[in-house]
């Protein structure tokens, strides 16, 4: 299957042409469209989108990474071999360092730390981690990978496309530090090595039979990272 319409070029370099990865993206059209141009995405990219519902997101998001963590030491037990068990455990850090960053990032919103660490995990927190980690501990790593890819790969396309059009480009937008940090190089060569990884685990893991089942927790993971937006506009 070609890559659709819907994607606009520049954003069509994640995973191999016919790989897994471009399959399980192209598969789920609408569910990648209702996240990857959420109305959430749309007032990040002009910068109006009202600031109570950035600080909700802010808040569950450093919530989300800590299960995030929990999923990706998940895949270093699950890992077919010990390079790959190395290169999760070093995502692990990069995750945990990540977290102390958002506390701060969070403080510079206005919202002290005791407030995020003090803060419940709405539903949409819970339902999307513990359906990701639930994929891993049911299935094998490319059950767990698949759950995993919507998350990193989808925020590179969203920053890569409003960072590649000049006209969603908004002088003083207040967001735009959140947009540059996963447009930055390492973030976007982290979602193409997490592209390519499912692509090759794909031919190493029988990704062609099992195609059904890995599009389904694609599609789903991909539906709860557009709810996970939503509650942030909701909370506005
Ligand atoms: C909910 C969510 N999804 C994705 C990302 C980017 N890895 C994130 N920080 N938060």
């Amino acid at each position: 299957m070609g890559t659709p319409a819907w994607i606009p070029a520049g954003e069509n370099d994640f995973g191999a042409e016919s790989g897994l990865y471009r399959r399980l993206r192209d598969g789920c059209a609408q569910e990648w469209v209702a996240y990857t141009w959420h109305p959430f995405v749309q007032g990040l990219s002009d910068g109006t989108l009202p600031l109570a519902a950035f600080r909700t997101y802010l808040i569950q998001d450093y919530l989300f990474l800590i299960h995030f963590a929990r999923a990706k030491a998940l895949a270093v037990f699950k890992a077919e071999s010990i390079e790959a068990m190395r290169e999760k455990t070093a995502s692990i850090g990069a995750i945990l360092a990540e977290t102390s960053l958002h506390l701060t990032y969070c403080a510079e919103w206005g919202i002290p730390e005791p407030v995020v660490r003090g803060t419940p995990e709405s539903a949409e927190t819970v339902s999307y981690t513990r359906y990701v980690i639930d994929r891993g501990l049911a299935g094998d790593i490319l059950d767990l990978e698949v759950a995993l890819a919507p998350c990193t790969v989808g925020y590179a396309e969203v920053a890569l496309r409003i960072l590649a059009d000049p006209k969603r480009r908004v002088e003083g937008n207040p967001y735009q530090s959140w947009i540059d940090s996963y447009g930055s190089a390492s973030y976007q060569a982290m979602a193409r090595a997490a592209a390519a990884r499912i692509d090759t685990l794909g031919e190493s893991h029988g990704g062609a039979a099992r195609f059904r089942s890995l599009s389904g927790t694609f599609a789903e993971a991909a539906r709860l990272e557009a709810r996970f937006w939503q509650q942030g506009l909701d909370a506005a």
